[in-house]
């Protein structure tokens, strides 16, 4: 099994324990899922997670055509950046996103913002390879509150913290292949986040090591009006 089949089988099961993509309709595969569960991480404000946000035949077409941009064909480059006019598929991604959400049974992120025209005109997909991660930081003012982060391909922990330090109040978010999160308010603003597959002990999860490959994030957010 290739790496990718094996990374979506340890996250999902095998396919036959997903629901069966075959009987499934298009949209459900490949667009808008209607079983969509939404957590709240409860230390956290404005800090939302869905882990099944898309199919496994979403992600891998995700993937292709992330793959298909021809970004990351050097390996010094782990990093792509688009503003304004994004990629078709990262169109369709914000659509899903706000379709996914105008039909949550939760509000999972203000109107206003879910609303605002377009909801995202910024892109960022990080490449990380085994061992890399990003340093603890808060998204920059420059842009609009409600982030979005898409992942793909190997798990990993995402840590949060507050940026006004107290006692010991990490957080810990496992961000699985096909998940989405999103940031608003004090999860947003008032919470660091980052990820650091470093340093030992930090990417375990339930007790276990998580074995480390590479990961894909979609990161999207909306520019300040200058
Ligand atoms: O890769 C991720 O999941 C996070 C990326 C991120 O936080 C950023 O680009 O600001
Ligand atoms: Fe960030």
């Amino acid at each position: 099994m290739d790496d990718e089949a094996e990374n979506l089988k340890a996250a999902f099961g095998d396919s036959s324990d997903d629901d069966d993509l075959a009987d499934r309709p298009e949209k459900e595969t490949l667009g808008i899922r209607y079983s969509t569960v939404w957590e709240r991480v409860e230390e956290i404000n404005g800090l939302w997670l869905c882990r099944n946000f898309l199919s496994i035949a979403h992600q891998s077409d995700l993937l292709s055509a992330i793959l298909n941009e021809g970004w990351f064909v050097e390996e010094s480059i782990n990093q792509a950046m688009r503003f304004g006019d994004l990629p078709s598929w990262a169109t369709k991604l914000s659509d899903i996103i706000r379709e996914t959400v105008e039909y949550a049974d939760v509000s999972v992120l203000p109107a206003d913002l879910l609303w605002r025209e377009p909801l995202f005109d910024q892109l960022i997909v990080n490449l990380y390879q085994p061992g890399e991660g990003i340093c603890a930081h808060v998204d920059l003012l420059r842009f609009e509150d409600g982030i979005a982060i898409v992942s793909l391909e190997s798990p990993c922990v995402m840590r949060f913290s507050p940026t006004e330090k107290e006692e010991d109040e990490d957080v810990d978010v496992l961000l699985s292949p096909g998940s989405l999160i999103l940031m608003s308010g004090e999860a947003r603003y008032q919470w660091k986040h980052e990820i650091n597959r470093k340093q030992k002990g930090f990417q375990v999860w339930e007790g276990e090591e998580i074995d480390q490959k590479r990961r894909i994030s979609i990161t999207l957010r909306k520019l300040c009006q200058a």
